[in-house]
């Protein structure tokens, strides 16, 4: 199908340019290094973060996973989270989500230093993406952002509908796409007609965690969709939120999951930890 954007394909090229930039910082004595922290064990929390681990190590980034139990409180937590900010070796951090219901996500991200907020998640890297001015952003948006740029998509005047208000996905995507000079649109549970909105969308993106929520009748013919479930159908196959095969007929152009938004997610937060890691030359 020609209308499918390969997010694989565009992240595993983004690899090549930056698996030199590491070997580039290695050659001056700077080793990036990623540490994750994962909370108990949900599965696909642990499918994502392997996957993470595996390109950090394909590109020469070391990556340190630290594995606590679900049990752990929330001062452990902080604790070790403490002694990773005041690790000079380490770049980035990033604390899987979601967190066991115990543990306050927001005390816990709060304490990450911003300047190794690889998830751009802290307070401070949400307020410069919202002043318009990005430092660390949230990779899942970053990731889309890439995607778009790699089909050469203007986004000026571009209508966006993004049914999903989180600050990991929805409000980072709109603050960048806003900057773009696209008119955003967030969507979420309580809009009213949401097929109506949805069919006013030039690129319309949906991260709902439901499997077929975006069915053909919302779709404009020829517009963009960018798909950012992450879905289980009842095999136990991974899709997205849209219903691929009646969607994919109508739109202009469409990504698959998955192959989609998740390989761009992880490339970008690679992307990041080298950022970072540029700036211990400075
Ligand atoms: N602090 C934090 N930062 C995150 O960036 C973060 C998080 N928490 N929690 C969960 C979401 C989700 N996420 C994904 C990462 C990789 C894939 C990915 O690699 N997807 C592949 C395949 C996945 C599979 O095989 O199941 C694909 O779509 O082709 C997807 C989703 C990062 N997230
Ligand atoms: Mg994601």
């Amino acid at each position: 199908m020609n209308n499918l954007i390969d997010g694989k394909a565009i992240a595993n090229e983004l690899a090549v340019s930056l698996r030199q930039s590491v070997a580039e910082l290695k050659r001056s004595g700077v080793q990036p290094k990623l540490a994750v922290i994962l909370v108990g064990d949900n599965s696909a929390s642990a499918i994502y973060v392997r996957n993470k681990g595996r390109r950090a190590e394909e590109l020469g980034i070391s990556f340190r996973l630290i594995h606590l139990p679900a049990t752990v409180n929330e001062a452990e937590l902080l604790r070790n989270i403490e002694q990773l900010n005041q690790d000079s070796g380490v770049d980035g951090i990033l604390v899987q989500l979601p967190l066991p219901a115990a543990i306050n996500e927001e005390t816990v991200i709060n304490a990450i230093a911003p300047e190794k907020d690889v998830d751009g998640f802290s307070p401070v890297n949400f307020g410069h993406l919202w002043q318009n001015n990005p430092a660390i952003i949230p990779s899942t948006a970053g990731g889309i952002m890439t995607l778009l740029k790699a089909k050469n998509i203007d986004l000026t005047g571009q209508n966006v509908v993004i049914i999903n208000r989180s600050n990991i996905v929805g409000r980072p995507l709109a603050a960048l796409m806003l900057q773009q000079d696209a008119t955003v649109t967030i969507a979420h549970s309580k809009t009213k007609n949401l097929p109506e909105l949805t069919r006013t969308a030039d690129i319309l993106v949906s991260a709902t965690g439901r499997a077929a929520f975006v069915t053909k009748d919302m779709v404009h013919p020829g517009a963009i969709v960018i798909d950012v479930g992450m879905n289980r159908d009842e095999a136990g196959k991974l899709v997205g939120d849209v219903d691929f095969a009646a969607v994919s007929k109508k739109a202009g152009l469409i990504t698959p999951v998955p192959g989609g938004v998740g390989p761009m997610t992880v490339i970008t937060l690679m992307q990041q930890v080298v950022e970072i890691a540029k700036k211990r030359k400075d």
